[in-house]
């Protein structure tokens, strides 16, 4: 028997225990929870087959009610001796992606990011849309290219044509790019022809995530209009190997900014779901921005309500991206087309001149958020490195 010593100043205290799937040398992927800097193995812990699996999906189906027991079980054992065989050291694991994938939405909640954008890509007309505060805006993305952190990005090929090009060309992108977003986790779904209220929200969504849409700028831009991104962001979404629970952001609700005009009714709750999470982007090691989520115009809440209320399904491992996070200084925008304003201006990365990502540039996103009693939560991060495009032929 062992009792797991916590840091008094770490991220993953008592309050946080977010799960993950992990392995060893030699051993399958199963479901860990994270205390201090060790990994509870909770198949050993709890005896459950739940746990022995390769993802959360089986134990966020089964409801909120079981989630919270669990928590609660979890928080009574790791606070006093229990066996050492179901103890981890961190640094000995591999982590996996957590979640079996189902559909991936991703919106586009941020005033600020969605202005900046709007400005960029439309520079002659109103940089926000006359749907945009009316509804979370957002386009369906693709689940089956979702990968963990610490998967290398290969740079992705496709057809760029810039303003004064005649015709497009075929080749790498010049303009890969990063969006520091949190991810919703959905646990447990809602049928066909249902809709889940934003007050229904803690009963479906299991946790969060950081997630980073890389996005290839120039791919993008020539293929938007008018159906929205495709193939310029579903070459690969990174996100966070640990899933935090919903229930440990309680300390960190507060409202989102006044939303005017009033949203229509089925957009409307009394919950609320605005998270104070602060996000932090390192680009070769280098912190270049801190984007406050705090400051999301539209909820999470809010996301999941208006993905269900035309009565499509909702179901477990359903992932909702926030969009990207950005508040109103140049030193809190979450995508390197807003930081160096479209590449026209370049900022300083370890000495060197940036404007969007070269090969062998790692970008790392990580969150913190406050938890109970003056403590901080931590999401960990999602980190990625580019690798040179793979050419046909
Ligand atoms: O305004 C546009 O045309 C495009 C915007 C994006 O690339 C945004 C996107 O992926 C959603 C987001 O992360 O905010
Ligand atoms: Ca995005
Ligand atoms: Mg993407």
């Amino acid at each position: 028997m062992t009792a797991l010593s916590i840091p008094g100043d770490s991220l993953f205290g008592i309050d946080n225990l977010p799960y993950g799937v992990f392995s060893t040398a030699g051993t399958d992927p199963r479901v860990g929870v994270r205390v201090g800097d060790h990994v509870v193995d909770l198949a050993k812990l709890l005896g459950e087959d739940v746990f022995a699996q390769p993802t959360l999906n089986s134990f966020m189906a089964q409801g909120r009610r079981r989630w919270a027991a669990v928590r609660a079980r979890i928080t009574e054992l790791v606070g006093g001796e229990i066996a050492a065989e179901a103890v981890v050291a961190v640094d000995d694991v591999t982590m996996h992606l957590p979640i079996a994938v189902a559909d991936y939405v991703d919106f586009y909640a941020s005033e600020n990011h969605a202005t900046n954008l709007g400005r960029l890509f439309r520079p002659d007309s109103e940089p926000l849309m006359p749907n945009w505060k009316y509804l979370p805006v957002g386009y369906h993305g693709r689940s089956s290219t979702v990968v963990v952190s610490g998967t290398d990005i290969v740079r992705p090929r496709g057809q760029r044509k810039a303003p004064a090009d005649a015709a497009p060309t075929f080749g790498p992108s010049v303009r890969l790019d990063i969006e520091a977003e949190l991810g919703f986790v959905v646990g447990v779904g809602s049928p066909m022809g249902s809709s889940i209220t934003p007050d229904e929200f803690a009963e479906h969504c299991f946790g969060v995530v950081i997630l980073n849409d890389w996005s290839a700028r120039d791919i993008q831009a020539w293929e938007y209009v008018p159906l929205g991104p495709n193939l310029g962001k579903s070459f690969a979404t990174s996100i966070s190997p640990w899933v935090v629970p919903l229930a440990a952001l309680e300390a960190a609700r507060i409202d989102t900014p006044v939303q005017d005009p009033t949203p229509l009714a089925y957009l409307r709750g009394e919950e609320k779901w605005g998270l104070d999470v602060e996000l932090e982007v390192e680009w070769n090691g280098q912190v270049v921005t801190r984007p406050p989520y705090g400051r999301m115009y539209w909820s999470p809440a809010q996301m999941l309500a208006h993905t269900t209320a035309n009565g499509a399904a909702a179901s477990t491992g359903d992932l909702f991206g926030s969009g990207t996070v950005s508040g109103p200084e140049q030193n809190q925008r979450g995508a390197f087309i807003e930081l160096t304003w479209g590449g026209a201006e370049p900022v300083t990365v370890a000495g060197e001149r940036r404007t969007f990502l070269e090969d062998g540039d790692e970008v790392a996103i990580s969150a913190t958020a406050p938890g109970p009693n003056g403590t901080r939560i931590g999401f960990g991060e999602v980190r990625g490195r580019i690798l040179p495009a793979v050419m046909p032929g």
